[in-house]
Formats: structure tokens, sequence, C-alpha cells
């Protein structure tokens, strides 16, 4: 674990935080905070418009291996404990706020490939939206100039193309994963893949961002350290002592055409590959929630949920905290969840490092906030990539159980990548 620069630690004890409420009357209160985001260092978690946008670093770490939840929470909990806070609004996500990013593996990061590890990110600069309530936090920073940004411009001379496995090599490690279930070594596993996105020249990641906000309002669009995407799962959120997480796992391409849709929701409701695939992923959250929760709800029947691209079943579990946990120390019980690791969770995650063929880096893992009370959210960071200069890195990857049909999955999988192929088109 390391503070950032030369005085992480330093800069730390020292944090004056303040959250006023931005009056009606001032233009950042109408504005969407999206269109606030500098180009410098800017954060972002937005779902209809509401939610957290940031900017600057008042103070950082980095973390990584099998402690890094825990190396990250302490470090936190320490950076609450040394700051001074004047808080105002006194709701979710006012007063002192970080953003984080974590690394799906208990693995370190296998080269030098320095922000591939895990950051909890505290900005300068927050600007904040619930309801009608807009406010602003600043931190360690006595003044923050809050204003639209310039439009930012689209990534020049875009090209695709394929990651660590070509879409053939990829279906052989389906099947090969599909034989393996069906011999008994575990139950489910999700594959994922990766393409590569080349621009002629570094690319603006407020482009993306403002493409996955308007075109996927109700999912999460989230920018951490280079991870973006717009996450329609909610690993886990708690709010004043209620705990809730959405669990997303099945799901079916939409055609675009709204009756055909309409009947394949309802196939997908039906279809038992489906039901069995999101059986995993709702036990497995109801089973990592159930030690911190005094009492839990879990329907006994998924919803359909419709996205631009392509429809999920989907459970919302409940649970009124039973202890102090914070949504992080939830978030890394629950990571990861059989809806990007598989069941039984240790068979799979040793089967995925064993044939992915990939490292997933920050895909597929918790993405989010918290406050200094330890409310928060943390999404699961699905439909993402992760950029670096001219290129991103994008990510998807599909339930597979018995029977399981590799080109359906690698069809699935195409549909996954939609939206942040999509965001960063011209
Ligand atoms: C692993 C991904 O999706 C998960 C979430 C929803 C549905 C899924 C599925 O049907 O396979 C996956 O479990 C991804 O988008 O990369």
């Amino acid at each position: 674990m390391n503070d950032a620069g030369d005085g992480g630690s330093a800069t730390r004890s020292a944090l004056d935080v303040r959250t006023v409420l931005v009056p009606a009357s001032d233009p950042a209160a109408s504005a969407a905070l999206i269109d606030l985001l500098p180009a410098d260092a800017p954060l972002s978690w937005l779902r209809r418009g509401e939610g957290l946008v940031g900017w600057g670093v008042a103070a950082t770490v980095r973390t990584s291996g099998p402690t890094r939840f825990s190396d990250a929470a302490k470090w936190w909990t320490e950076t609450v404990a040394a700051a001074t806070v004047e808080d105002s609004v006194d709701e979710p996500g006012t007063g002192l706020v970080c953003f984080g990013t974590f690394t799906f593996s208990d693995e370190p990061p296998a080269d030098d490939f320095a922000d591939g590890d895990s950051v909890l990110v505290v900005p300068q600069v927050v600007v904040g939206r619930r309801g009608d309530l807009t406010w602003l936090t600043t931190i360690g920073v006595a003044d923050a100039h809050v204003e639209v940004a310039d439009a930012p411009a689209p990534p020049v001379d875009l090209t695709f193309a394929d990651g660590a496995l070509s879409g053939d090599e990829w279906m052989e490690v389906v099947a090969d994963a599909v034989s393996r279930i069906e011999a008994g070594d575990l139950e489910k596993i999700v594959l994922a893949r990766d393409l590569v996105a080349t621009a002629a020249a570094p690319i603006d990641i407020r482009w993306p961002l403002r493409r996955l906000a308007a075109a996927y309002p109700t999912c999460w669009t989230f920018h951490v350290d280079g991870l973006f995407g717009a996450t329609p799962e909610m690993l886990v959120r708690r709010e004043r002592g209620l705990v809730t997480s959405r669990v997303l796992a099945g799901t079916i391409r939409r055609t675009g055409d709204d009756e055909r849709d309409l009947a394949l929701a309802a196939m997908l409701a039906h279809s038992s590959k489906d039901l069995e695939e999101h059986e995993y992923a709702v036990r497995s959250v109801a089973e990592a929630l159930e030690p911190y929760c005094s009492s839990m709800n879990v329907p006994e029947t998924p919803f359909v949920l419709h996205l631009p691209n392509v429809l999920h079943l989907a459970t919302d579990v409940a649970g009124v905290a039973r202890d102090g946990e914070s949504a992080l120390e939830l978030a890394a019980a629950l990571h990861p969840s059989a809806a990007v690791g598989g069941t039984p969770t240790p068979v799979a995650r040793a089967l995925i490092t064993e044939i992915e063929g990939m490292d997933r880096g920050r895909y597929a893992a918790p993405v989010g906030w918290m406050d200094a009370t330890g409310d928060g959210e943390w999404g699961i960071a699905l439909r993402s990539g992760v950029l670096h200069d001219n290129q991103v890195r994008l990510f998807a990857g599909c339930g597979i159980v018995g029977g399981s049909d590799p080109e359906a999955e690698l069809a699935e999988s195409q549909a996954k990548f939609v939206p942040v192929r999509e965001a960063l088109g011209g």
C-alpha cells in the first residue's frame, strides 16, 4: 500500500472538507453533472442524471493482492478519522467521499502496468445530485471553479482489433468449459474476452462517458482512474442501514423490434438455462450477504431488465445491515459473485485463471464510491473498458453452464461490447 506522490499521508492528515448546497440560481444546479467534468482527472458515478462527479486528487491510495480491499478500507478509516468536515447538507455522498476501483484477481498485476492495481481517490472537488438537491464539496482546497466544460472531441480514426484471443479461439475456451461442467468439475463459470480499440490520438474519456450516460440512463456511468463504462449491475449499496444488491445473470440480445423483444423477454423469463445461471448468481450474493444482515428479502422469481442492447434476468436482494461494515467491506465479501465468477467460486476462479487467456485487470470487479459513514455504492465493472492514452481495452463476459453453446455465447459477448463500442464511435 502506498500513498500518492511525495506527500500522500501528509496531505491526508490535513484534509479539510466542506459541503454546501448549490443554490438553484447557480447554473451548476441545472447543468447535467457529466457536463461539468474537466478534462483533467475526471471521476464519475451517475445514474439518471443523479450521483457524483469529481476531479482533482486530494489523497489517494493504491493497493494490490489479496489484501487490496482490507488495506483500502483501513486507509479510508484513517483518512476519515483525520479529516475535519463541515457538512451542511448531510445526505449519503456529502462530506468526505472517495471513488474507487479494484482488480478482479487476488494476484498483483503481472507487469509494471502501474494503473492496473486497485485505487481509492479522494477528489478535491465533488458535485453531487440527489433529487432536487445539488451540492458542492471541496476537499483540501479552499475554492472550486464549477462550470459547464467545453464539449469533448470524439476519438480520431478509431479501429478495433481482437484482444488476447480471437472469437474462434474464445469459442474453443467456452467449449472446454462446457465439457468440464458436463464432467462435473463445476456448475457455472463466467468467461470473458477483450477487444482493443486504437485511435490516432489520445482519447478524451469524457466523450464516451457523455454518450454512455445519455444512451444507458438506467445504468451507472462510471470513470475512475481510466476504468469506465455503464454497468447495469449493483454489487452492493449501503444507505443508512439498508443493504441492496441488483443481481444480473441470464441474457438475450435485443432485436430492435419492440414486439419481438417482448416475446424474447417472455422466453428469457422461462429459459431453464438462463434461470439456472441466474439462480447461481442470486444464491452467491444472498449467501455472502447473510452474515452481515439481520433480515433479508430474496425474491424467488427474477424480473426482466430491459437495456437498449440486451435483456437480463434480474433480482433485487435487500437486507438490513447487522453491524457497521462499510459498503466497501460488504463489496469485498461479495466479490466475485457468480455473475462474474462462477459456482463453486474457488473452482471457477481457478479455471478462469487457467483457461481464459487474459488478465481481467479491473473488469468485473467493484467500482464505485463511499462516504465517511461507510455508505456508498459499489457496482460491478461491466460494459466497461480501460483507457490508456489512445487505446481502450473493452471487456465482455458470459455465464457458461452445461449446455451453453459457444456460438451463442460469442454473439452475447458481442452484444455486451456494444455500449462501450458505440460510445467510442463518432
Ligand atoms: C459478465 C458480464 O455480464 C454478467 C452480468 C449479466 C449477465 C451475464 C450473463 O448473462 O452471462 C453475466 O453474468 C459482462 O457483461 O461482461
